[in-house]
């Protein structure tokens, strides 16, 4: 049997592109601000109408597949994946980026048969890198084949992590505690590009060892644990168990050795899954 999926991925690549031209442009016009689950969650109509785009074009070429995209679940759509071909989209990945003009905006594409990731695809559209994996077959950003670092020293190695939009104190104290620990092993750095699937790319790429979080989506890292995981990397729970999409938990790094120390360090706080039961989100504008 061909290839099952290659007329599913160039449809990827090219709508990934054509929605990180429309991130570009309207980033250059006046950005009206709502915001989602907190006043620190944002959303703007570019984020709405790039996902618009991105499924309507993978409809027309896919009538017969399910579609998981952030601002539709945000509307009350379902998150749940099933063993039917599912897209799962971030139309712009690091939404308070791109309203403050931070240069890490991100567009992600995944694409899943039988809840198993094919493909990936992380359009990091200001810096117009297109990173890409595909299952069995590499990673790539651009044209070069991408690989993970080969540090397994935790001491030599820079780590990544971000804070999130729930800002509760006890949430963000776990965080900060967390990150404590890390930098106090000592570590090289830490850093947080403001995109999850951003930083799943520097991880396959080598510029860092780990990203991990507590309280992403499937959306923010479907496309990048493809990405990772061809890159040679590793995806695992924060608790050391197997890598969930809808947990909102994950660590993934260069290999075994980082990710299971820094799992050591990792204080665990609860996140609601993605495929909980459905719960519409408001959105707040103001006039
Ligand atoms: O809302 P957006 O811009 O798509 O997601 C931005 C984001 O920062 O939220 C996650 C959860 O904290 C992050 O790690 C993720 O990349
Ligand atoms: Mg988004």
């Amino acid at each position: 049997m061909g290839d099952p999926w290659l007329s599913a991925y160039d449809a990827a690549l090219r709508v990934a592109r054509k929605a990180g031209a429309v991130i570009r442009d309207a980033g250059e016009k006046e950005i009206k601000v709502c915001t989602k689950s907190s006043t620190v969650d944002l959303v703007t109509k570019t984020d709405e109408r790039v996902e618009k785009i991105i499924i309507g074009a993978l409809r027309e070429q896919f009538p017969d597949h399910c579609f998981i995209g952030e601002e539709s679940v945000a509307k009350g759509e379902p998150c749940n994946l099933t063993d039917k071909p599912t897209w799962i989209i971030d139309p712009v990945d690091g939404t308070t980026n791109f309203v403050h003009g931070f240069p890490f905006v991100a567009v992600s594409i995944a694409f899943a048969v039988n809840k198993e990731l094919e493909f990936g695809v992380v359009y990091s559209c200001l810096e117009n890198k297109m990173y890409r994996g595909r299952n069995g077959k590499g990673a790539f950003c651009d044209d070069e084949k991408i690989e993970v670092s080969d540090v397994k020293d935790i001491h030599k190695s820079i780590i990544i992590s971000e804070h999130g939009t729930d800002r509760s104190c006890e949430k963000v104290e776990k965080i900060f505690s967390t990150m404590k620990k890390i930098l106090c092993i000592p570590v090289h750095g830490l850093r947080g590009s403001g995109t999850a699937a951003t930083n799943m790319c520097l991880v396959a790429c080598g510029a860092v060892e780990a990203f991990f979080e507590i309280g992403i989506h499937c959306w923010d890292i479907a496309a990048g644990a493809v990405i990772v995981k061809e890159a040679g990397g590793v995806l695992l729970d924060v608790n050391g168990g197997p890598f969930d999409l809808m947990s909102r938990r994950m660590v993934s790094a260069n290999n075994m050795v980082i990710a299971e120390r820094i799992i050591k360090e990792i204080e665990i706080f609860p996140a609601d899954r993605d495929d909980a039961p459905i719960k519409k989100i408001t959105k707040f504008c103001k006039k």
